[in-house]
């Protein structure tokens, strides 16, 4: 059996808000192994991102127990366990997008050619090659969010934690970076942990789809896709895929309040 990349037990976050305690993540347990590739989905306000910064260190928990390649979140921050896709494009302005691609590969202090190297890499596979010398202000801001995919990809870190990095752009742009998100995965034997809204995206995806609810946020469902592991976007039509989206979609249902 592959190692564990991520171990949640019990796993609990209550944030103390002026409106009184707010329950993000309630009894989380979760196993992430090595090479997993594994889809958040839920209503907004569930507790994804939470899930996900704990793991970064970003947040604190306030119970149980969580693992991040067997240390605790703080010594894998330190240790730079991970690479971080945010919501929306974090990008200096003040730095060209080779430049910002470039900051977390100087900080490890990454040879100059081979920063060069994985920087071509990187903007080649999220589409923007020639686009190096520009500003992040100069370009859309789904361009904007490749950039920062790009960010998180040249610096090589096994695994990847990605906060819904195709929410913004366009469903042509988006098939095609799921596709090649998949090869890289396929090459490179990361671990990823992906936030989704889109069903068709987790179940496309996805080795694990975590479907989670919310007040308070919790885990719902743990799917193991039966999907094979070569992936053509066609998939998507088959049997197969239609079945595990619609138990997606059951469990999403099952967990939905609709008071709001
Ligand atoms: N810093 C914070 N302080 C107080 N409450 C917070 C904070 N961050 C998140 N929350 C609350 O915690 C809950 C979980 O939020 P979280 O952002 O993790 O959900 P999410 O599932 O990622 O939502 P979305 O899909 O909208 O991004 C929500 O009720 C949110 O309002």
């Amino acid at each position: 059996m592959q190692a564990s990349v991520v171990s949640a037990k019990d796993l609990c976050l209550t944030y103390q808000t002026n409106d009184g305690p707010v329950h993000a993540l309630s009894d989380v347990n979760l196993d992430v192994r090595k090479g997993d590739f594994v889809s958040f989905i839920g209503p907004s306000g569930c507790g994804k991102t939470t899930f996900l910064r704990v793991i970064a260190d970003l947040e604190k928990k306030t119970s149980g127990e969580i693992t991040v390649n067997g240390m605790t979140p703080d010594d894998a921050r330190k240790a730079r366990a991970y690479g971080y896709v945010f919501q929306a494009p974090a990008l200096y302005p003040w730095r060209t997008i080779e430049k910002n691609i470039a900051l977390p590969l100087e900080i490890m202090s990454y040879a100059a050619a081979d920063q060069k190297k994985r920087i071509a890499e990187a903007l080649d596979l999220v589409n923007l090659s020639g686009f190096e010398k520009k500003f992040p202000w100069q370009l859309s801001g789904g361009m904007q969010q490749r950039a920062s995919i790009a960010r998180a990809l040249a610096f090589d870190a096994d695994l990847l934690l990605m906060d819904e990095p195709f929410g913004a752009l366009d469903e042509i742009v988006r098939d095609h970076l799921n596709e090649e998100l998949l090869k890289l995965w396929a090459r490179t034997n990361k671990t990823i942990c992906f936030v989704t809204h889109s069903i068709p995206e987790a179940v496309y995806l996805s080795t694990k789809i975590v479907v989670m609810s919310p007040r308070p946020g919790r885990v719902t469902d743990v799917i193991d896709s039966t999907l094979p592991a070569e992936r053509p976007l066609g998939i998507r039509e088959t049997a197969e895929f239609l079945k595990i989206a619609h138990r997606v979609r059951e469990g999403l249902r099952a967990g939905h309040s609709y008071e709001e």
